[in-house]
Order: C-alpha cells, then structure tokens, then sequence
C-alpha cells in the first residue's frame, strides 16, 4: 500500500525532522532531489540539459525556497536560470544561492519575456501552506507557459488536502514532492501529471489514505487451491436488471463470471438473457429460488418501486455480505427502513456516484471527497465507494483508500454494474469488505485501460477486459 499524508501531518513529521537535521537541510535534500528532476524533463524535452533556460516562479515561502535553491544547483549543470519573484519576498537563503551561482533575479513585472523563451517552467510559488486557487499576478503569469511545468511539491492552486480546483491553477508536467505523497497527488492526478517522491528522511507511521499497490492487489486477489470446489471458492448472487432492461443483468452476472473462479446465481426478470449470455450463470426468477449463496451484488437496474424494495430487503436480511449498487442505493436512501433488515456486523458496501450521495445524504459531496465519504461511511455503518474520476473507498473505521484512474474512458453506460458484479464475486470469497471494494475499483480501471486503448470503449469489452486485467496484475507473482 502506498500510504499518503495529510499537510497537518507531514507539517508534524517535517517539525520532528527539523529538530534532528542541522539547519537547512531538508532543503537541501528536497531541492537536490528536485534539481534532478527538471534536468530529467529538460533532457526529455529538448535533447539537452547544459545551455538550456529554465524559468522558476518563486513565491514567499519555502516553495519558493525550493525552487531558488534548485535553480542554484541547476547553474553547476550549465542551465541559464531565470528567477520571476512573486508576492511580497522571497527566500532569502535561496535567493542568494542563485545569485552566487550566477542565476537572473527579475520581478513579475519582467516575467512574461522570460516565461516565452523558457524550455522548461518550475512552479514553485505554493507548497502545503496554500490556501485558494492562483492570485492574478501568478495566474496571468502561468497563464503565459507554453513550455512543460515540473511543479515544486504540488501544483499551486490544487487544494493540498482535497486535490479541488476553484480557479486558475497550475497543471503540472511532473510533480516532485518531498518526504511523503500528500492527498492532492492522489486526487488531483491530472493536474499533478507524474508524480516524483523525493526522500528527505522524514518518518510517518498510519497514513490517513491509502492506495493500493498492484503489489497489494495481486497478493490478496483469490486464487482457488487444489482442494477448492465451485462452491468453496464463495458464491456470488446477482439481483439486477429487469425484463425491460436485461443489459444490467448481464453486465453485472458477466463481471462476476470473469472476475474469479466461484460459482455466480442469477435472481430476476432477465434469467433468460442472462443464461443465454452467460451459460454458466444458475439464473433463477426471484432471489428467494436462488439458492444459497455467500454475498449477494445487488441493484443495477432492479428499478426503484415496491419489488426492488422488496429485493433489497430480502437480500439485506439474509446475513450475507452485500454490494447495494444504483437503485438499491437510492432505495435505500428512500426507504432506509430496508436498513431494519440487516445485521449490522454483516458487511455492506454501498457505491454511490455524487448523485446517489446527495440521496444518501442530503447533501452533494463538495469538494472535500474523502470527508464526504468517511462521514456516509460513519452514517450508514457500511463501506461506502463514491464513485467519481478518482474513486475514494472509505470504511466506518475511518480507512480510506483512494483509486487513482489510468485515463477516462470508464465513463461509459454500464460501465457501474460492471464493477458491482466485480465487488459482489469479492466479498463472496470472504475479502474484508473495504479491501473487496478498494481492489474492485483498481481492477475495473485497469480493465478500463485494458479495453479502451486509448479509444473509447463499451462495458462489453470491460467485462471481457477482466481476466486480462488479474493476468496482469498477478504477472507481478510469477
Ligand atoms: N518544512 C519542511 O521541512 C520542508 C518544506 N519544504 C517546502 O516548503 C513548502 C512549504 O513552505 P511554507 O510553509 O513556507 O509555505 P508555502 O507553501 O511556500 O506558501 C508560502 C506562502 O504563500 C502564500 N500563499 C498561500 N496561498 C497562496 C496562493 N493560493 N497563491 C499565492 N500565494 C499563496 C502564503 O503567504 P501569504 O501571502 O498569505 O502571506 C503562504 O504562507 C513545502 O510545500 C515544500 O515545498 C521542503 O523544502 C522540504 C522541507
Ligand atoms: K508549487
């Protein structure tokens, strides 16, 4: 697992440090490290590292310092560095690094010339003591770049803790951040672009997110043994669809098929569709004939009236984890009596997108995604995955886990009950529901990935997309 930290503890973190390195030298460490890597994007870019321009946007703070000082090192390569101050000073330490080394100093004023013929901008006006998007003197000048920006420790304008964006921001080429990945390079993917971690010998226990490794998912993703059985391996039920609408059926049944080796059971209007789709799916009329099973995925497009309520209730009832997906959400934001059935220790993992967390809540989850999460996972006592570009996973014991997208192509009809029949086979093989959920979620991105290509894709090709998807990833065992 990748763990990330929010700025009040790596503030904490950076405060122990401090008070056992000699003075400076965290800076130093971070500025090295981040030297480096503009020389790495310059030679990327444009062939070369000596005898190229680099422009750095200085704020007031340590960013700034950040920036001077790599700026400083970056001379000893060759580099023509051009400062552009912003705000009301400037590192005074890193200011006169450049200086001595022989880099320009310009104001705001100046900037505009230099940002034109620069090969390479460094965004070093904010770090983790931001607040609100870019100010207009900063905007208008990052506004101008054309080059590529490496972003010092966080593109400034993104919200540290949130990733959110209310304004003129940086979008970053690459992001080097220092010590410990902060909420904003989980969150904020597209504005961060590829994000650099640069040790500088800062220590963190607990993290406040996580992401998962493929390294996790592989190790944890269920594999039958000699000795397992159809029936060993967790057998998933799937309520979904209608006889009007059997795509949702056979979306949710097929994720399920592909996703691991246990038997699937179907309860509902679209038995016939789904057996002919899916010959190995035991397809029955109501989720009382279904038999027995040991997680039930219910909800896409089961409908929202008396018989999905009824659906929902019985599976809540029956003592068995559950994946409540698209109506059954909404159902149950409706009617939270259905709740009444339920055993509170049995597990449930609801997934809404922003819309069905407004239902849920009462509220739309704002920009504070991660919160908003944590606070319906607390209300609802269930793991709750809120579906979004980045999907944040969040348990009523507070862990929260973050996916990350491989580009934006799951944005596609079905593509939700594609993942619900993938949670729904996880938690019948008995996973902790919070890692069934955060694994589902790493998995239907890469299938994602896998079946788009770079174009766009249907939830056909990502059902079909799933095997590859684990081969992949349990590549990494072998
Ligand atoms: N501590 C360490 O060990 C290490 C820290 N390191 C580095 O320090 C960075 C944190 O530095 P920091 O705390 O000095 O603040 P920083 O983020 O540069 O902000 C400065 C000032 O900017 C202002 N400002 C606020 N919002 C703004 C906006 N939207 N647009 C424009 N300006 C805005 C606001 O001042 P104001 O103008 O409001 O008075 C704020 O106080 C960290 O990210 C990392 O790069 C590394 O060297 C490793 C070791
Ligand atoms: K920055």
């Amino acid at each position: 697992m990748q763990g990330i930290w929010t700025t009040e503890r790596i503030r904490e973190a950076e405060g122990r440090a401090f008070a056992v390195t000699p003075d400076g030298e965290l800076m130093r460490r971070a500025s090295f490290g981040l030297s480096v890597q503009i020389a790495d994007v310059l030679a990327e870019h444009t062939g070369t590292v000596s005898g190229r321009r680099v422009v750095l946007l200085a704020g007031s703070g340590d960013n700034g310092g950040d920036a001077l000082w790599a700026g400083a090192f970056l001379r000893r390569r060759g580099v023509a560095v051009t400062a552009v101050l912003l705000g009301s000073r400037a590192h005074e330490a890193g200011l006169a690094a450049l200086k001595r080394a022989g880099g320009r100093v310009v104001s705001a004023e100046d900037g505009p010339q230099w940002i034109a013929r620069a090969d390479v901008v460094v965004d070093g006006i904010v770090g983790i003591s931001a607040s609100g998007s870019l100010r207009p003197e900063a905007a208008r000048l990052v506004s101008l770049v054309e080059a590529p920006i490496v972003a010092v420790d966080l593109p400034s304008g993104v919200d540290p803790d949130t990733g959110a964006v209310d304004g003129p921001a940086v979008r970053a080429t690459r992001t080097v951040t220092f010590g410990a990945l902060k909420p904003v390079h989980a969150l904020a993917p597209s504005w961060c672009g590829e994000v650099v971690l640069v040790d500088i010998g800062l220590e963190l226990t607990d993290p406040d997110l996580q992401r998962l490794d493929v390294a996790d998912v592989a190790a944890a993703w269920p594999v039958p043994g000699p000795e397992d059985d159809k029936y060993s391996q967790g057998v998933v039920g799937v309520a979904a669809g209608s006889a009007t609408y059997p795509g949702a059926a056979v979306l949710t049944a097929g994720a399920a098929v592909r996703a691991t080796a246990g038997m699937v059971r179907y309860a509902g209007h679209a038995a016939d569709v789904v057996r002919a789709q899916w010959p190995e799916v035991i397809a029955t009329g109501t989720v009382a004939d279904a038999g027995r099973v040991q997680a039930w995925a219910v909800g896409p497009g089961i409908g929202i009236g008396s018989e999905g309520r009824d659906v929902v209730r019985y599976v809540l009832g029956q003592g068995l984890p559950v994946c409540a997906d698209a109506d059954a959400t909404t159902i149950i934001a409706k009617s939270p009596e259905v709740l009444d059935a339920r055993d509170p220790d049995t597990p449930l993992v609801l997934t809404p997108h922003a819309g069905e967390y407004e239902r849920l809540m009462g509220r739309k989850p704002g920009p504070d995604r991660v919160t908003a999460a944590r606070e319906a996972a607390k209300k609802y006592n269930a793991v709750v995955l809120l579906k979004g570009h980045v999907t944040v996973v969040a348990a009523p014991d507070g862990r929260a886990a973050v996916n990350t997208p491989r580009g934006a192509w799951l944005a596609t009809p079905g593509s939700g009950d594609v993942l619900s029949g993938l949670l729904g086979s996880l938690l019948a093989a008995g996973l902790d529901p919070w890692l069934a959920a955060a694994m589902a979620a790493h998995v239907h991105s890469l299938a994602g990935a896998i079946a788009a290509q770079n174009a766009p894709t249907s939830s056909s090709a990502l059902v079909h997309a799933i095997p590859e998807a684990i081969r992949s990833i349990r590549s990494l065992l072998s």
